[in-house]
Formats: structure tokens, sequence, C-alpha cells
């Protein structure tokens, strides 16, 4: 199958909601039959917007959570690239540094893409470019459990900044744009990313649509 035939499912669903362990389960379940150049996973994260102008105390400022943090533009430009055959330079982001690192990953075209992130499903753009979407239904308060311990351990902060960040802007942004975004997904998934009868369910679509 040629690269313009790149099937792209996009994972969509609350901060810490199971989108990267899903995500990464079926990129490793794949890889054993399509090997590990033919798949690729994006994240969302990695399109946040550079901050490198901007110091520290305004960058802690900044509404992750908002459509406006994020350059789906660039996405976009960079999924139908890929779909043309074209490799293209994924920027890398730092979550302690709330910016681009200046540094950027190389993809060359694959035959699927998992594309997961929060906002994925608010734009209309991006909806067009999936072959089909998801979206990680795990209740908040969980999320807000695995999220306290995952950003304390991996990504810099105090327990008091992830939760100031979430009750000013994690938990209003879910509700006014992400929640919303769930009736665009073709799959609802309970529970999180170890769902493994969902995690089945959209291996064999995949399959199904590489089969086309
Ligand atoms: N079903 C689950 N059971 C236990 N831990 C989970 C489950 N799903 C995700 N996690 C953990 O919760 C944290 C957030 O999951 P992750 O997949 O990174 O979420 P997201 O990509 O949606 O932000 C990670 O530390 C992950 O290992
Ligand atoms: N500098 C940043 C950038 C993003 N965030 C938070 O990340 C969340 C999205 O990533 P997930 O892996 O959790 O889906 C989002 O809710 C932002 O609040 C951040 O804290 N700092």
């Amino acid at each position: 199958m040629s690269a313009a035939h790149s099937v792209i499912i996009g994972i969509a669903g609350a901060s810490a909601s199971g989108k990267s362990l899903i995500a990464r389960t079926i990129y490793e379940e794949l890889c054993r039959d399509l090997g590990t150049n033919e798949i690729g996973v994006i994240s969302e994260d990695s399109y946040y917007r550079d901050q490198s102008h901007l110091p520290m105390e305004q960058r802690v400022l900044t509404n992750y959570d908002h459509p406006k943090a994020l350059d789906h533009q660039l996405l976009a430009r960079h999924l139908e690239n890929l779909k043309d055959g074209k490799p293209v330079e994924i920027p890398c982001y730092s979550y302690v540094e709330h910016t681009r690192t200046g540094e950027s990953l190389l993809m060359t075209p694959k035959k699927v893409i998992i594309l997961e992130g929060i906002l994925l499903l608010t734009d209309p753009k991006l909806r067009d470019l999936m072959d089909a979407s998801v979206f990680m239904d795990t209740p908040l308060d969980i999320c807000l459990i695995r999220r306290l311990r995952r950003d304390v351990e991996e990504r810099g902060r105090t327990m008091e900044s992830v939760l100031t960040q979430y009750q000013n802007t994690v938990r209003p942004m879910y509700l006014q744009f992400i929640e919303p975004s769930k009736q665009y997904a073709d799959i609802i998934v309970p529970r999180g990313g170890k769902n493994r009868i969902a995690t089945d369910i959209l291996k064999t679509r995949i399959q199904h649509l590489l089969s086309r």
C-alpha cells in the first residue's frame, strides 16, 4: 500500500484519560504485524505553541487546555504531508519549560498513524483527516488522580500547582471544549487505556481500513 492511503485514527478525551496508553498498546501490537516503520504515534501535545520568547512567569499562566494553545494548522499540514508521502519534522515539547525544545523528530510516511490529544475532535479540519475517531470516556475523578501522580512524577510539577491548574483551566476547559467534542467520536471507550475489548475493536478496524 502506498503512503497516500495512510490510515489516521484520532484518540481524544480528558487529560490522563488513557489516550497515550491505548495509543501505545495499539502501536506495539500492530508493530508485530506491520513492522515498526509502517505505524507511528503523533501526540497533539507536540504542537503546543512555542513560547520561548516569553519569560517563565508568563508561560506558567498560559491556558494549556484552550484550543488556541495548540497549532492545529501545523498539525493538519503535517498529516496532509504524511498522507502525500512526504516526511515531516515533529516539534519536541517540554512540559517543564512550557515550550518547544527547538529540536524535532523526523517522521516518515506510515501506513497507520495514531493521533492522540485532548482537543483533536474540536477541530473540523483534523476530524476530516481522520478515518476513525475515539473518545476516552474515563471518569474525571480517576483522570485527576492519574494526572496528579503523573505530573508530579514525570512533568516536574508540585501537587499544589496541579490542583490549582486543574481548578482554574483543566476542568473548565474539559467541560467547555473537550466533553462536547465527544459527539464527533465514532467509538466511545469507557474506563481507560487498559480496556482490552476496545483495543481489539480498534485494531480490527485498522486492519479492515488497511485492506481496502
Ligand atoms: N486503566 C488504567 N489503569 C491504571 N493506570 C492507568 C490506566 N490508564 C492510564 N493509566 C495511567 O494514568 C496515567 C495517564 O495515562 P495516559 O495514557 O498518559 O493519559 P493521557 O494520554 O490521556 O493523558 C499514566 O501514568 C498511565 O500509566
Ligand atoms: N506546558 C504545558 C502543556 C500542557 N499541559 C497539560 O497537558 C495536558 C494535555 O496532555 P495529556 O498528556 O494530559 O493529554 C493538558 O490538560 C494541559 O493542561 C501542561 O500542564 N503544561
